[in-house]
């Protein structure tokens, strides 16, 4: 169901602090021209927690509308760590949204039995297909390649972003008997292209701003099994990432997208602060030696 490069939107934010719709809707159709397969709503990337319940509201109505208009899927971020206010935030979704990304319950640490009976109550009450973001390293909580492999049985859970910090047994494990219908994406963007090589279906990137193209390119190089170009490219894309990744999410990439001209300020919420002028010039430059086109 989800295939090709998505990307999760940072929350571009005017010169008073608010939240810039009208760039929400510029930088959406930007991604989309570029190549983008989709987008994904209200993720880590897009300050989430930093938005408030009408804030988040208001991004999701401009990005369903802009993938409505484009015929592609829009997937929503739903944060939470129980069951009965998450569920509350899916049954809220708007129409159109085509998939949820849920965080593996953090902080908890309720075992993988424990993950296992969540996603089930979650699928068994959610109006959308639900693709589960693993990520160990911010949750606390492990998910083994059987635990997805069950969980990704449920007609209702469309797939995972796989996000371990790297590319360790289980993603191996499950990549080599996935189940049926289920897409596994890449969620950590400096190992996007050796999960593509095992045979993950895309990537939720936020690297994917920039060199949006670039990334799709990498996609359909590994999907062709042309290893020779796929190889090259994943190595430049990674070298990219790494640069945008050098502070904390999303502060570079806001910068390189301000510096661009793509959002009216490189401002973040705190507990984040704006990256350092270092490490802009540093991933714009790293921008420049992947583009095809200058400014791409
Ligand atoms: O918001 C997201 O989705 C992503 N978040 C990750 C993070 O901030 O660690 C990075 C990934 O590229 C997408």
């Amino acid at each position: 169901m989800l295939k090709g490069i998505h990307v999760p939107l940072v929350t571009p934010f005017g010169p008073a602090g608010e939240v810039a719709l009208d760039a929400v809707e510029k930088l959406a159709g930007h991604l989309l021209d570029q190549g983008a397969a989709g987008l994904v709503a209200l993720g880590t990337t897009g300050e989430v927690a930093a938005l408030s319940p009408a804030e988040r509201a208001a991004v999701v109505e401009v990005c369903a509308r802009v993938c409505r208009e484009r015929d592609v899927p829009l997937t929503v971020g739903v944060t939470g760590n129980e069951p009965r206010s998450v569920l509350t935030a899916l049954r809220e979704l708007p129409d159109g949204v085509a998939a949820a990304l849920v965080t593996v319950p953090y902080f908890l640490r309720p075992g993988e039995r424990g993950v296992i009976a969540y996603f089930e109550a979650l699928a068994a009450g959610s109006p959308v297909p639900l693709v589960i973001y693993h990520i160990p390293y911010r949750t606390g909580q492990q998910v083994s390649a059987a635990t997805l492999r069950h969980l990704g049985r449920h007609p209702r859970v469309a797939g995972v972003k796989y996000a371990a910090g790297g590319i360790d047994q289980d993603a191996v494990d499950l990549l080599g008997e996935p189940p049926a219908e289920f897409d596994v994406l890449g969620g950590d963007d400096v190992f996007v292209s050796p999960l593509l090589a095992l045979g993950a279906s895309g990537g939720i990137l936020a690297s994917a701003h920039l060199a949006t193209g670039r990334f799709a390119e990498l996609v359909a190089a590994w999907q062709a099994g042309d290893a020779v170009r796929a190889r090259e490219l994943g190595h430049r894309l990674a070298r990219l990432s790494a640069t945008l990744f050098a502070e904390p999410n999303p502060t570079v990439v806001k910068g390189v997208l301000h510096a661009r001209g793509l959002i009216p300020t490189p401002d973040v919420r705190l507990p984040l602060l704006p990256a350092g002028a270092e490490a802009v010039a540093r991933a714009l430059s790293e921008c420049d030696m992947v583009a095809v086109h200058p400014g791409e």
